[in-house]
């Protein structure tokens, strides 16, 4: 099986009756939100808060009830998927430009596990360029403001125009040689940084990574606390 698909599913194990869930974005979480929504068919009850447009629409169409921070205060658990995750699970997230809302909602969970296949397991997080979302008024400046933190940046592009994220906001992929040292500090100077509105490094958020390897086997790191 795809290891995407037995990391997905696996996650879906975590998920029990009366919960409210954080649902990800991307292809991996896909399979978990796939699995729970057959549980829901077999008389699962949960409430999900998407963190995407396109998770809410997969949520509708696999029956997943949603709601929102209005109505719930902390999430039971959030499950969402990684571009890159090291020994001390922390995380590069946003390849596909969702990071605001999977960090919020990750931030307001009691449990946030993550699901990946074994291609994302680095020793140093940074080859895959770390995505910050900023507001459009003058995201020339904040660009040369992140450049000082020693990465070279790219506006991320989709069909010839700048991608637009589900906030409204553009996404700039900043390119390390790699951070080695402290991602707590490069996580709180880019957000320090007028114009970024969240960037997807996620130090010290992460619970659980299970990975699935493939060769078919699953594993499940815990963070050390
Ligand atoms: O913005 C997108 C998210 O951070 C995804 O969770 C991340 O890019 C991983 O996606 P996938 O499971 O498709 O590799």
């Amino acid at each position: 099986m795809d290891a995407k698909r037995l990391a997905g599913e696996r996650a879906a194990d975590y998920v029990e009756d009366g919960m409210a869930v954080g649902l990800g974005t991307g292809s991996t979480v896909y399979w978990t939100l796939m699995k729970l929504g057959e549980r829901i068919k077999d008389g699962l009850h949960i409430k999900g808060i998407a963190t995407s447009k396109a998770t809410e629409k997969l949520a509708a169409e696999l029956g997943i009830p949603l709601t929102d921070f209005a109505e719930v205060e902390q999430l039971d658990l959030a499950i969402d998927g990684a571009d890159e995750f090291d020994a001390r699970l922390q995380l590069i997230k946003g390849g596909g430009g969702a990071l605001l809302r999977e960090k919020l909602v990750a931030a307001n969970a009691k449990r946030f596990i993550v699901v990946a296949d074994d291609s994302k397991a680095v020793t140093n997080l940074g080859k895959f360029p770390l995505p910050v979302e900023v507001v459009q008024f003058g995201w020339e400046a904040t660009r040369r403001q992140l450049e000082k933190l020693g990465c070279s940046t790219q506006l991320r592009m989709k069909e010839q125009a700048p991608f637009i994220s589900d906030n409204g906001n553009y996404i700039i992929d900043c390119q390390f040689e790699a951070i080695t040292d402290d991602a707590v500090k490069l996580n709180e100077q880019m957000n320090r940084i007028p114009g970024v509105v969240e960037n997807g490094l996620f130090v010290n958020m992460a619970d659980l990574v299970i990975v699935g390897g493939r060769d078919g086997v699953v594993t499940e790191q815990r963070r050390e606390i």
